[in-house]
């Protein structure tokens, strides 16, 4: 046998091989086995997976149901879309799926693993704590936190006044993104990035916005230096470039907690977020300097960029998806005016903290938004540390990825009555049904195209913000920042498409780690005439 016929039989084992690995059963028992489509050699299922994932995935869930197996590449997946898996999975099995899987993206994210969105469970254990705390309800109606983001936001209505009175199409996607940057940087570490680059004197900050969104496009996409971990070496410029991006962000924090640490005094009351970490981090016998040993250092440089990630994108984009479901729905927003007012009075040029809680329409208008553009469409992937089965007794093996398709279990027939109409209103009468305790899971079954007990189950089949320990780490914050935001945007504005060709937007979407509208729109304001 000459070498290349050699080779030729080598590939060809493998080929035959990958098939059989891929599509062999995973449990001896067939009631146990995850159904899933074919999985081809080296690509596995990548063939059924289109632009967007999120679509592709609840498309597969109507034909292998509520949990199914799929290959992407070199890795198996397991696909969720059933809130009842979900809530054990993710609640009483903890334990079991608390890691993230690794990939050469989250390795340098994470430093190793060791901080927060993409920390292993003994680091995480330890950073998710001493985040959490500032981000609680109380927290957040603090004094400090308000005053972030009441700032912002009359900085951003100003910005908005000016083009309504020219008439200038509004820019969502670059005002928004600075809006929600700002409060988590403000609280952070007490900065504040320009509104407009005129401002920005020397380019830094818009070097800076530029890595951010650089790093938002690789990071939790699954992208083929992930899936295809073997040929990494094929994608080393990509990695490169990644990393590159990284620094940029970590060289900006990292001149911040220098000056920051240099006048950090453990007596006084924290200035910020960074300052809380230093003091929760310091160390009365470090020799170095600062007091904080550099590893630590590193680590508060990483949590910031952690919260920076997690924060900006998700918040900027559901305000996005507010402003065009409001330009689609010009007789909502008209309700909402209506609600603002009459709770405010015709004359208050502002919504404050304490008016919120009374603007129920707003609240279900936010909740709705997230329901049907749930913007982490995918959560972010966890990972099986052991072998288990599920409350449906499916058996999922160690290592398995498992993708929580939150995306398709709010929007999917089987959950929700009309999941494709905008309509904030089933919100509020899901809200009276179960403050009367009429709702019963049991009985919600009632119509004919489902059999899920958890038929217009709204709070178990929306769950833009994941479910149990490990879900998103301040839906609080998100909800005070947004909310906020939608009223005073309403109470001051009315909002229409700034292309007269097209009065309603396509509510069509691109996918990310965030999902955007897929055709960028611009907003025209108007004035109310009050
Ligand atoms: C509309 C806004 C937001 C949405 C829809 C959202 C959604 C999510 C989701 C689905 C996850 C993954 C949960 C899981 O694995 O089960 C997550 C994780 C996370 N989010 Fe959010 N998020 C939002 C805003 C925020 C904000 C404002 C912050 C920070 C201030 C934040 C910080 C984080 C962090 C740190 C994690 C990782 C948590 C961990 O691994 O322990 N998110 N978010």
């Amino acid at each position: 046998m000459n070498f290349i016929t050699f080779i030729f039989y080598l590939i060809c084992f493998f080929i035959f091989y990958d098939f059989y690995k891929k599509n062999k059963r995973l449990s001896k028992s067939p009631n146990k086995e995850a159904n899933g489509p074919w999985s081809l050699p080296i690509i596995g299922g990548l063939y059924l997976i289109g632009d967007r994932p999120n679509r592709s995935f609840t498309e597969l869930s109507k034909k292998y149901g509520g949990i199914y197996k799929i290959w992407l590449g070199e890795r198996m997946v397991i696909v969720i879309t059933d809130p009842e898996i979900v809530q054990d999975i993710w609640i009483k099995q903890h334990h079991i799926f608390v890691n993230r899987p690794h990939n050469i993206t989250s390795e340098t994210f994470s430093l190793n693993y060791k901080s927060l969105v993409f920390g292993d469970v003994n680091e995480w254990n330890s950073v998710r704590p001493k985040m959490t705390c500032h981000f609680t309800k109380v927290k957040l109606n603090s004094l400090k936190p308000k005053q972030v983001v009441n700032d912002q936001l009359k900085k951003m209505l100003k910005i908005m006044s000016s083009h309504c009175l020219e008439s200038k199409p509004f820019d969502q996607y670059v005002y928004l993104n600075t809006y929600s940057m700002n409060i988590i940087v403000g609280l952070m570490l007490s900065v504040e990035f320009p509104y407009s680059n005129s401002n920005d004197k020397n380019g830094q900050f818009s070097k800076v916005l530029h890595s951010i969104d650089e790093i938002f496009k690789c990071i939790g996409t699954n992208g083929p230096e992930d899936i295809f971990p073997t040929l990494l070496p094929l994608f080393k410029k990509k990695v490169t470039a990644f990393t590159h991006h990284l620094d940029v962000i970590k060289d900006f924090i990292r001149v911040i907690y220098k000056e920051q640490i240099k006048s950090f005094n453990i007596n006084n009351e924290p200035r910020n977020i960074m300052d809380s970490l230093i003091a929760e981090y310091f160390d009365n016998n470090n020799n170095d300097d600062d007091g904080v040993d550099s590893d630590n250092g590193e680590l508060i440089i990483q949590l910031c960029i952690d919260m920076l990630v997690g924060a900006t994108d998700t918040s900027a984009s559901t305000l996005g998806w507010f402003m065009l479901f409001m330009i689609n729905n010009p007789s909502i927003q008209e309700e909402l005016y209506e609600e603002i007012i009459n709770v405010v009075g015709k004359d208050c040029p502002y919504v404050t903290f304490d008016d919120v809680p009374k603007l129920f329409l707003i609240k279900a208008c936010f909740q709705e938004v997230l329901r049907i553009r749930p913007v982490t469409s995918l959560s972010l992937p966890r990972v099986a540390m052991e072998d288990t089965t599920t409350i449906n007794d499916i058996f999922i093996p160690k290592d398995t990825i498992i993708i929580q398709n939150i995306f398709g279990m709010s929007n999917s027939e089987k959950f929700v009555s009309n999941p494709t109409v905008f309509n904030p209103h089933r919100w509020l009468n899901y809200k009276k049904i179960k403050d009367s305790n009429q709702f019963d899971c049991n009985s919600s079954a009632t119509s004919d195209n489902s059999s899920s007990k958890y038929y217009n189950d709204l709070d178990r089949v929306s769950t833009p913000f994941g479910v149990g320990k490990r879900r998103c780490m301040a839906p609080n914050m998100a909800e005070h920042n947004i909310l906020i935001a939608m009223a005073n945007i309403i109470l001051n504005f009315k909002m229409k498409s700034s292309d007269p060709q097209q009065v309603s937007l396509s509510e069509e979407e691109e996918y990310a780690i965030t999902i955007k509208p897929k055709y960028p729109f611009k907003v025209l304001f108007e004035k109310y005439h009050k």
